[in-house]
């Protein structure tokens, strides 16, 4: 679960005098998530999530995660939106954490996504896309491909812990990608980890998307690679190509993709995969026991990055190339 940072009700009842959302009436630690504490506070004026930020969080870059939220939301996106204190100041500190209080917003998320809830995401991540133009401060991706080879140096004495073999083919890929990663693409604020539980839906219909906190300035057509990558398997690892080809066609229809984009995108699925392999590897062999997280198998992503290493066109994902019949 994920809360790492215990509140006592004094120190939260003094923390939310600085605010005006009335007095506290609740406050439950929620188990979901794996970087910071986040709990759900009920007050007399309704529902709000509270954050404190914990070690993985770089303090710095808190401006940048809190700013793009309010940009975002001023441009339409249903998105977590900070609440300021008296003082105009959305970053506050509680229990020795830097701490913020945001919207609470409507919705679940889904477990089993089908074929429409690939394609509204699609939809969702160019309308993302576009809100993001104009955004003023930059943040670059620390988990690109540069920072792929110190994040494995972590975990590559043991990687063959987890399968024998797996260094090798991990030292493979970043030798490969180091090579191939595409240059001058469109960029842009992306968000980086739009996992399906970090999308929400009310009645089948998509209605709010969170976690920005490894949003970054990066090429937008990874952000799609990265969606693809966490929305379009099946349980039995099999690429879904109709799922694929939804979420696609979704994306599209709001930013159509550039020739240089499309031919990019089975080399940035297989970096969008590694880069999830990488983090879960890390944590797989260094979290230690009894941690109160919950490890994610970075098996996983080594079957997503096998299947990528077969698509040699787009339209592997269901991407419908002029020319191609596809
Ligand atoms: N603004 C919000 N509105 C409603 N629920 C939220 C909101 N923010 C977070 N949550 C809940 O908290 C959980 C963890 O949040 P998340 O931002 O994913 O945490 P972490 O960054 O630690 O992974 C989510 O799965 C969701 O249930
Ligand atoms: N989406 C990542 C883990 C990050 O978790 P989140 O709870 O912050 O979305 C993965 O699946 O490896």
């Amino acid at each position: 679960m994920a809360v790492y940072t215990d509140v006592s009700d004094e120190e939260l009842s003094d923390f939310l005098t600085r605010y005006d959302i009335g007095a506290l009436v609740s406050c439950k630690g929620i188990a979901e998530g794996v970087e910071n504490s986040n709990f759900l506070l009920g007050t007399e004026t309704g529902r709000f999530i509270l954050t404190l930020y914990e070690k993985r969080v770089n303090e710095g870059d808190l401006p940048f995660f809190l700013g793009l939220m309010d940009h975002l939301a001023d441009r339409g996106i249903n998105c977590p939106q900070p609440v300021r204190d008296r003082d105009g100041e959305a970053l506050g500190r509680l229990a020795g954490r830097p701490a913020t209080i945001v919207s609470f917003l409507d919705g679940m998320w889904v477990k089993r996504p089908e074929v429409s809830h690939c394609g509204q995401v699609g939809e969702a991540l160019a309308r993302l896309h576009k809100a993001g133009e104009g955004f003023s401060i930059r943040r670059r991706n620390g988990l690109g491909p540069d920072g792929w080879p110190p994040l494995y140096a972590g975990s590559a004495d043991r990687a063959d812990e987890v399968l024998t073999g797996l260094g090798g083919e991990v030292e493979t890929e970043l030798a490969f990608l180091q090579s191939n990663w595409p240059k001058d693409l469109p960029e842009g604020v992306i968000h980086a980890d739009l996992f399906p539980d970090n999308v929400f839906f009310l009645k089948g219909q998509l209605s709010g998307l969170i976690d920005f906190y490894f949003a970054c300035n990066d090429f937008l057509v990874y952000d799609l690679a990265i969606c693809l990558n966490a929305w379009c398997f099946e349980p039995d690892g099999a690429f879904n190509i109709t799922k694929g080809r939804a979420m696609l066609s979704g994306y599209t229809s709001g930013r159509p993709l550039t020739d240089a984009e499309m031919d990019a995108l089975p080399v940035l699925c297989r970096g969008a995969a590694l880069r999830f392999l990488l983090t879960r590897l890390y944590d797989w062999l260094m979290t230690p026991p009894g941690a109160l997280v919950r490890k994610k198998d970075p098996l996983e992503y080594y079957k997503k990055l096998r299947f990528h290493r077969t698509a040699t066109t787009a339209s592997a994902y269901g991407l419908e190339l002029a020319g191609s019949g596809a």
